[in-house]
């Protein structure tokens, strides 16, 4: 019995790992020094990142960090990786809502650990660990939403552009200020945003630091709906009603329909269609598709 259960305590740590692996874009052969950043990070301390799974396979993943407008701190990217990890192996997730406390999205790198941090060595670790974590957030199983209010800035802006969708309430805005900052994205938020909006609308926000209202970002199709609520719970329940459009039916449908999309916008076609095949292959005579059978409903 203690054998068994060791056992498949073993499996499933190996089974964390190897995904982390397949998911992460960095390892020590790019230079990449994670223990060293883990313990840079940790010197920064500062607000949470709060994960809550609803019954209904909806997750809130929510910045708290009130007092600096929701900047990332050190320890907040480091449990934005905990957390990501924790989301990685939800067998009854469907949905993933991603927002801020305090009617705001998030103000970017909290600026007192950039400074401290300005050097080469540590500049690249951090960019590194950040792009690990935002790649594994995008390639969840979950189709998910970043709900912006309030302001989206720096990484910030970075943060919404990991999310399938981003729906915004009245008076919210996206902007890339990086130029202003003298720097480029680095957290992957440049190459997201040119597969988001394309090549010439990406030059153009980066470039002039735009501020993207809600309008702006409908017309570059950078936001799917502005949703009537500007306060945090009344637009944490249409964020909710949104995604619950999508998300109806089994966990495992809704996972394998997010899995074949990323698979569709990565990876070359035939690398596409083999893992659309595999993924296939894990729905096909599974109870879903069974119980579907049986109930021979028709599509009116
Ligand atoms: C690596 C770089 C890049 C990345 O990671 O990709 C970045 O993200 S760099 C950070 C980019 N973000 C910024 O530069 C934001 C700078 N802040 C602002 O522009 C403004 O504070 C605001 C966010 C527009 C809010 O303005 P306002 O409503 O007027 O409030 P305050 O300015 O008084 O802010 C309240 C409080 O919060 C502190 N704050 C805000 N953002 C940050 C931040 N990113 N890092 C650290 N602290 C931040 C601000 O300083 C205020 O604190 P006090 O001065 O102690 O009151």
């Amino acid at each position: 019995m203690a054998a068994d259960l060791w056992k498949s305590l073993l499996q499933t740590a190996k089974e964390k790992i190897i995904q982390q692996r397949r998911a992460s874009l960095y390892d020590c052969a790019h230079g990449y020094q994670e223990e060293l950043i883990k313990k840079k990070l940790q010197q920064f301390p500062g607000g949470s990142i709060n994960l809550s799974k609803e019954g209904n396979g909806i997750g809130i993943l929510t910045l708290n960090n009130p007092r600096l407008m929701n900047a990332f701190t050190g320890t907040m990217m480091l449990e934005l990786q905990e957390r990501v990890t924790e989301l990685e192996t939800w067998k009854e997730g469907k949905g993933l809502i991603v927002c801020g406390v305090g009617n705001t999205f998030c103000s970017g790198s909290d600026l007192n650990a950039v400074k401290a941090m300005s050097n080469s060595e540590d500049g690249m670790n951090m960019c590194m660990f950040m792009q690990n974590t935002l790649t594994r957030l995008m390639r969840l199983p979950l189709i998910s939403v970043a709900l912006v209010q309030g302001k989206a800035l720096g990484g910030g802006a970075e943060l919404t552009t990991t999310c399938d969708f981003r729906l915004m309430t009245p008076g919210s805005e996206i902007r890339f200020v990086h130029k202003q900052m003298g720097l480029v994205p680095g957290w992957g938020g440049a190459t997201r945003l040119v597969q988001i909006v394309g090549h010439g609308a990406a030059l153009q926000l980066l470039s002039g630091a735009v501020k993207v209202d809600p309008e702006g970002a409908l017309r570059l199709g950078l936001s799917e709906k502005t949703l009537v609520s500007s306060d945090e719970t009344g637009s944490l329940e249409e964020a909710r009603a949104w995604l619950s459009l999508y998300t109806e039916g089994p966990a495992s449908v809704i996972q394998a329909v997010k899995k074949v999309v990323t698979a569709g916008k990565e990876l070359p076609l035939e690398a596409a269609l083999r893992t659309e095949k595999d993924v296939f292959g894990s729905v096909w005579g599974g109870p879903a598709n069974l119980q579907a059978l049986v109930r021979r409903p028709k599509h009116k």
